[in-house]
């Protein structure tokens, strides 16, 4: 049997989280013989769907070639995307996600808690800075007790605190609650590099950024100084979220960061007692906002009682619920997040300007 043959028809195969011909992005290794062992390496988090994947491809590939034994194994090998050697201190650290929100209160922390968690329940290792200096609320989303302080290392570096299996860092864990937070742009810049750069991470596959919300002066600033490798936008369907969404996406693409895509939060409510579906905040807003700006719509969560008692009591829903349906939303975005990070392509990376 030819590897060629096998490559034409593994081309016409599509990948579901990057919406490309998998051969595109997946590195593919053919070792002929009876059976045919086929490993096909996926450069993003998908541990969960890896099995799915190799079972569908054996059947792919039975159904196109005539007497072909194929035993196709999947993994995964998370590629870093734009991250620059000049950059500095972050060692430890292959890709940078930043979620980020135009406006305030659209489930920005609660989307970024559970992404993170998602891509590491698909095979990652994780960490998560909470940028969001003004209302910081990972550490509470994580379970992290309230005092708990990172340990340092030769009175220079902080150790990330762990919580649920991921590696984390808030402002919260180094300010008491009497400290006031009434900083200027520049200061909490200056002070999120600081808390960026001098924390130990450790082999991180993806570091997720819960940003503060808006897209003002102190968000341009962190995205320029910060080698982010891709934005994600979180928002709600309403009207006025897209729009300051919209601003978010313009922010980035000004600063040439790749905006991965948006996800559209409390999407559509789904009535816990005769399971009647509303679309509390408007219908198709994030589809359009996404057909506008040529972004993918990564993922629409519904509303969701259970997201936020779990989420803001410590437990978040992809730790709670890891079978649930709206588990399985937060997987699909880690994916697609993923994937689209993937797809961005080490010579078509941001200029991280470090004036
Ligand atoms: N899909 C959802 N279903 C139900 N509740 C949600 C959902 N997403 C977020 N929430 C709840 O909405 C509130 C605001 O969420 P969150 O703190 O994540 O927003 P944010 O955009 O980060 O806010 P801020 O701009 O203040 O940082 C929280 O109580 C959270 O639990």
């Amino acid at each position: 049997m030819s590897t060629e043959r096998i490559h034409q028809a593994l081309a016409t195969l599509t990948d579901p989280n990057a919406n490309r011909p998998l051969p595109e992005l997946a590195d593919i290794d053919i070792q002929e013989g009876q059976p045919t062992h086929i490993t096909i390496t996926l450069p993003y988090a998908a541990e969960q769907y890896a099995r799915g994947l190799a079972m569908l491809v054996e059947s792919h590939l039975d159904s196109q070639i005539d007497g072909l034994d194929a035993k196709v194994t999947v993994k995964c090998d998370v590629k870093a995307v734009n991250l620059r050697d000049s950059v500095p201190g972050m060692n430890g650290v292959k890709n940078i996600i930043a979620v980020a929100s135009g406006k305030g209160g659209v489930g920005k922390s609660t989307t970024a808690v559970n992404l993170a968690l998602a891509l590491k329940a698909e095979g990652a290792r994780v960490g998560i800075l909470d940028a969001d200096i003004y209302g910081p609320s990972v550490a509470t989303m994580l379970g992290v007790k309230e005092g708990t302080r990172p340990k340092t290392k030769d009175e220079k570096f902080f150790l990330p605190i762990e919580a649920h299996g991921l590696q984390s860092m808030s402002m919260a864990y180094l300010v008491t609650e009497k400290t006031p937070m009434v900083w200027r742009g520049p200061m909490v810049s200056g002070a999120l590099q600081q808390l960026l750069t001098q924390t130990l991470w450790d082999d991180l596959d993806y570091l997720v950024i819960d940003m503060p919300p808006g897209t003002g002066d102190i968000q341009l600033t962190l995205s320029q100084k910060v080698p982010v490798s891709g934005a994600v936008i979180v928002t709600t369907p309403q009207d006025i979220a897209l729009l300051d969404a919209q601003k978010g996406i313009e922010m980035f693409r000004k600063v040439n960061i790749p905006v991965l895509g948006v996800v559209e939060n409390m999407a559509m409510h789904v009535c816990s007692n005769c399971g009647h579906v509303e679309h509390i905040f408007g219908e198709g807003g994030g589809a359009r906002l996404s057909t506008d700006y040529d972004v993918d719509l990564l993922e629409s969560l519904p509303l969701d009682i259970a997201i936020r008692t779990q989420t803001d009591g410590g437990e978040p829903t992809v730790v709670a619920e890891p079978d649930g349906e709206v588990t399985a939303h937060y997987l699909s975005l880690a994916r697609k997040t993923g994937a689209v990070l993937a797809l961005q392509g080490v010579d078509e990376g941001p200029e991280i300007s470090m004036e």
